[in-house]
């Protein structure tokens, strides 16, 4: 008897046993799919992990057999195979959760994915030759529509006689409609035929641009990097904004692909792929592919299928996500923007750190590994002063540009002195002002969407609050709703309070719609637009806002986060940063940490060519010694103190993080449950072991929730304290009164 183990698509430990016949066998390989039966009614698409003869653990009659073998050749690669168990294993989820986010959904379901077809056009066959050719002149003599169409299309052959055409290019360029189309195919002068083609970009290689020369700067960084790639193979890039780290990176690009050898490319935000698409584009041209979510799965698959052909990409520039895709011959890693947190995947499981991922990808391919930034995490910038990895740093910006001036007003003082335009200090509408007469552009941070982070009634303080998540709702005043940033619930807006019955709501806080207003209001003229997740909900806004505003078709951008980083354009003068206080008090240990790297990140958008840039840095607190480091662009002092403090008080980079997560229904049986868990870690892990608490925000989608937290030092072995989490895991879900109580882990939390 011959066996398959195989990974599933479900939340289940370990790998499932299924019988296979002897033809089936011969046939079947590791990394290949299978389709299998699951409980009661459910097929799945299995990835084998191992053909053999052990029968398992079982009655015989409980193993089942595999309905199917889905693949010829593997669509898994062994060394994919590694990278999901070490996932697996490190973050303390199942195969089958790693499974569920590496494969595109396309590979998952047991249909088979259908190819695009194309409706092409060719010339009937008695029309074909030259005679034939005049006879067509003549019939479409009346019919000027038809004969414009015809004779586009005995253009367009003769340009490229070897190429498809399709119906659709040639009404494009015609500019016909397709019932004149349909009248040329009546006539029997055109037929038509399906052909099957890729939902990649078959464009024609657009014109190849060579790599810009690099600067001196930016020269010794370069061979500095390979020399110390030499010693270390994990080597971070920490060059101040605009210091032009592309630039670096296209040519260690260059050298890579020279040696025959792949590379990826990741950047942690699909608004930052359209500039660096481009950058790229124009000079690695077709050699280059695009991997992210906002891609329909069809065009996942077709790239997937592709990595895995005799001629794949040879870039693959992308999100998260990309680090799942197959490589053959990996030779290059580079993480842009590696400080953000977007890399860690926050929920559902794997709950993974894609700079993690990548760096143990490249070490298993044995590729070296860059990590790129303005502003290094804690972790790689210890990592890097530890020795552990290599460090080159760029301190100029290209052709030395000065870093922006930064200017600190505190707002307390204004509001004291009532001179305040609701969000917005005199200085900040000042500086915008001369900037955009000068005809220069501004970007606005403020991290919050909507119009009001909050409604409240002035009269009995009443708040309205999400039915589902212990959170008040945000108002968002285009779609006139109410609506949850933790569920997506939607509420209408109440006339009046229903708590008072008093007809006084009214909203507090700014979000970026109310920003959004308040600058149409003041500059009347100037064309502004606004960058955060209700403006990009497709694929194409995000180009739309990019390209407009990089062409000086807008003038103002305001936006959240999505602003703050890796974006390059030529005319920002000014940069606001409207409210550093709520970055500052976010209850997090890591918040200074990330306000940090914002404001400095999003200064970093300012004055990148010629004239000096300026930023107007408003905040309640301009004295803490954090807004002093953004001020002078204080990287060393400010993760010296930070490093002080967080070695002081046990946190990361010094220890290792744990939350654990319970959630259920009930407070009271979440509650326990907790407790209990507590409990049990204590025994083996005493005074590592904190909490339970309730989370800032403990009720989500009707879930209670509540967080332990368990820090590990230098002296305690990690896998097996994973070991112990998880039999501990087990233990409390084996009792009946917590059997439905969801417990989880987020190991490296961010
Ligand atoms: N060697 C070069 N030749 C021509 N242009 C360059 C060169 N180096 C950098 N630039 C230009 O300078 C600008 C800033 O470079 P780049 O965007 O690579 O900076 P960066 O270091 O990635 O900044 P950030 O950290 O803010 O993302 C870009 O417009 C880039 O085209
Ligand atoms: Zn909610």
């Amino acid at each position: 008897m011959h066996y398959v183990d195989v990974i599933l698509p479900v939340p289940l430990d370990g790998t499932f046993t299924y019988t296979i016949d002897d033809a089936q066998a011969l046939r079947c390989g590791v990394g290949m799919r299978v389709l299998v039966p699951f409980g009661a009614s459910k097929t799945y698409a299995g990835v084998v992990t191992r053909v053999h003869d052990e029968a398992p653990d079982l009655p015989p009659e409980k193993v089942k057999g595999v309905l199917a073998l889905m693949d010829d050749t593997p669509v898994v690669l062994p060394l994919q195979l590694r990278l999901w168990r070490w996932i697996a294993d490190y973050y303390m989820c199942t195969l089958g959760d790693v499974y569920g986010a590496a494969l595109p959904a396309g590979l998952k379901a047991d249909s088979q994915y259908r190819p695009k077809m194309e409706t092409c056009v060719a010339l009937a066959k008695q029309f074909a030759s030259p005679e034939g050719q005049k006879v067509a002149l003549e019939m479409l003599r009346r019919s000027s529509k038809q004969l414009e169409v015809y004779q586009t299309y005995l253009q367009l052959a003769a340009a490229d006689p070897s190429a498809l055409l399709t119906r659709e290019a040639l009404l494009n360029v015609a500019h016909a409609t397709s019932a004149i189309f349909s009248n040329l195919v009546k006539r029997g002068i055109f037929t038509t035929f399906e052909h099957e083609v890729g939902r990649l970009n078959h464009a024609l290689e657009p014109h190849l641009e060579r790599a810009a020369q690099l600067s001196a700067a930016q020269g010794d960084a370069y061979n500095q990097i390979r020399m110390q790639w030499m010693q270390h193979p994990v080597v971070l890039l920490h060059g101040v904004t605009s210091s032009g780290k592309t630039e670096v990176y296209i040519h260690l690009i260059l050298q890579a692909l020279a040696e025959g050898k792949q590379v990826l490319y990741l950047l942690p935000e699909i608004a930052l792929t359209v500039q660096i698409t481009q950058r790229l584009q124009r000079i690695f041209g077709n050699r280059l592919g695009i991997y992210h979510s906002r891609y329909s799965d069809a065009e996942r698959v077709e790239i997937w299928r592709k990595q895995l052909s005799a001629d794949p990409y040879d870039i693959i520039l992308g999100a998260r996500s990309a680090v799942f895709l197959p490589f053959q011959r990996l030779g290059l890693v580079i993480v842009d923007e590696e400080h953000e947190n977007s890399y860690k995947q926050q929920d559902p499981a794997p709950r993974y750190h894609a700079r993690s991922a990548a760096i143990v990808l490249a070490h298993m391919c044995g590729a070296k590994t860059l990590l790129g930034t303005a502003t290094p995490s804690a972790e790689s910038y210890h990592n890097a002063l530890t020795g552990k990895y290599g460090m080159v740093r760029l301190t100029t910006r290209f052709r030395d540009v000065q870093l922006p001036e930064i200017h600190v007003v505190d707002v307390k003082d204004l509001r004291h002195r009532k001179m305040m335009r609701g969000p917005f200090s005199p200085t900040l509408l000042a500086a915008m002002r001369d900037a955009l007469s000068a005809g220069r552009q501004v970007i606005l941070f403020q991290n919050r969407r909507g119009f009001a982070p909050m409604l409240e009634c002035r009269v009995c303080g009443w708040v309205p609050k999400c039915k589902n998540c212990d959170v008040s709702l945000t108002f968002h005043k285009r779609l006139n709703l109410l609506t949850c940033h933790y569920c997506g619930a939607t509420y209408a807006v109440p006339p009046i309070c229903p708590n008072c019955e008093n007809p006084h709501i009214s909203g507090r806080g700014y979000g970026t719609e109310n920003i959004e207003d308040q600058i149409r209001d003041i500059f009347p003229e100037a064309r502004v637009a606004r960058m955060d997740l209700d403006t990009t909900h497709t694929r194409n806004a995000y180009e739309r806002l990019i390209t407009d505003f990089s062409m000086g078709k807008t003038d103002v951008l305001i936006g959240t986060q999505m602003v703050s980083k890796g974006l390059d354009f030529g005319r920002v003068s000014v940069v606001g940063i409207l409210d550093a206080d709520s970055m500052l008090n976010y209850p997090d240990f890591r918040a200074y940490e990330h306000a940090f790297m914002m404001m400095s990140q999003v200064s970093g958008r300012a004055g990148r060519r010629g004239d000096r840039g300026l930023v107007i840095l408003q905040t309640r607190s301009p004295q803490l010694p954090v807004v002093q480091q953004v001020v002078s662009n204080d990287c060393d002092t400010f993760y010296h103190d930070l490093f002080v403090e967080r070695e002081l008080f046990h946190y990361p980079p010094f220890t290792h993080l744990v939350y654990v997560f319970l959630r259920h229904k009930q407070e009271a049986v979440v509650e326990a449950a907790a407790l209990e868990m507590g409990a049990l870690l204590r025994r083996s892990l005493a005074d590592r072991v904190l909490g339970p608490d309730k989370p800032s925000v403990a009720r989500v989608k009707q879930l209670c929730i509540r967080k332990l937290v368990i820090k590990l030092g230098q002296d305690v072995d990690l896998r097996q304290v994973r070991l112990f989490l998880q039999q501990t895991r087990q233990q409390l879900l084996s009792l009946k009164s917590y059997s439905t109580v969801q417990i989880f882990f987020d190991v490296d939390p961010q």
